[in-house]
């Protein structure tokens, strides 16, 4: 079953989050080597290496570091991005063409936007391949599938699916906070406040994720006709501020990672 056997380069919170998930979803954790120099533990069975490996080939190898680490592991990775091994990034902004200068032997080249999710298996995928025939892609999309939902995208939409995937859940937590901190301001115990705030996001995203109406909908049907939601959702919609407020976070946070993209091509040339 392809990957036999997976490299990690750099294994933090995103490259971390994915190893949990494929553990979790039943790949065997002796699939998996992780090499990454200031890891403290990989999990049970996982091999971690304080080297890059010598004189071996692995099916995958999976670029864990930030983007703008590329060009630090990149050179001493040739050996290991053989024409037998596929390169799957997870980089923020960094395209598969700058993947490619830094790649060209490699059997062919993924480019993954997950989320944290992942390790629980409820991650959208933005993926991206070069260079695959359609059964390798199809043999890409089902490794992926453990970690949630993985859809292909175009690559031009990467940083735009960065910014609304990879980096929502970011988002999410605060809109949580504001919650617990605003209840907590009309008088509830702070830490109640917080329960009370995740397990409603918790409920509504499981309940409009599972609906065949959208969230719209589904936020009428909360809004009783002369009720206190409506007056509460009066304010929130006021001007359409939360609107524009979470375009100009997706806006900036789409344009660093054009940034990000722009300075590995740079660096590439
Ligand atoms: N965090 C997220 O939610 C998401 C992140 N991403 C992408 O994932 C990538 C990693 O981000 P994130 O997990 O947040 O970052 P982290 O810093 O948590 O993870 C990077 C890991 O690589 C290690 N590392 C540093 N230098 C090297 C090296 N030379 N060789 C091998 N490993 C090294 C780091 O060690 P140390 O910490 O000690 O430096 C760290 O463990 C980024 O490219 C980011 O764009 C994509 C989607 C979501
Ligand atoms: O903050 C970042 O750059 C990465 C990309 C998406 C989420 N985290």
């Amino acid at each position: 079953m392809w990957p036999a056997n997976v490299l990690f380069i750099g294994c933090g919170n995103m490259g971390g989050a994915m190893l949990a998930g494929w553990l979790r979803g039943g790949v065997a954790a002796e699939r998996f080597t992780v090499y990454d120099p200031f890891l403290e533990a990989a999990p049970e069975g996982v091999e971690l290496l304080r080297e890059l490996p010598e004189g071996r080939v692995f099916d995958l190898l999976i670029l864990g570091v930030k983007p703008q680490m590329l060009d630090g592991v990149a050179g001493a990775l040739t050996a290991l991005a053989g024409r037998d091994t596929v390169v799957l990034s997870m980089l923020a902004g960094v395209e598969m063409a700058s993947l490619s200068l830094r790649f060209p032997d490699a059997r062919g080249l993924v480019r993954v936007m997950p989320n944290l999710s992942a390790a629980l298996g409820k991650s959208p995928m933005g993926v991206a391949a070069m260079g695959l025939d359609h059964e390798a892609r199809e043999c890409v999309m089902a490794w992926l599938a453990p970690l949630g939902a993985p859809e292909w995208v175009d690559e031009s939409l990467f940083d735009a699916v960065t910014a609304l995937a990879g980096s929502g859940p970011a988002y999410v937590y605060r809109f949580i906070d504001a919650l617990a901190q605003g209840g907590a301001a009309l008088g509830l115990d702070p830490e109640q406040s917080l329960r009370l705030a995740l397990a409603t996001v918790d409920g509504a995203a499981a309940l409009a994720s599972g609906s065949d109406v959208g969230p719209g909908e589904l936020a009428r049907r909360v809004s009783s006709p002369g009720g206190s939601t409506l007056a509460g959702l009066s304010v929130l919609d006021a001007g359409d501020a939360l609107g524009a407020l979470v375009l100009g976070t997706l806006t900036a946070a789409r344009d660093r990672n054009v940034e990000l993209g722009a300075m590995a091509r740079a660096a590439g040339k």
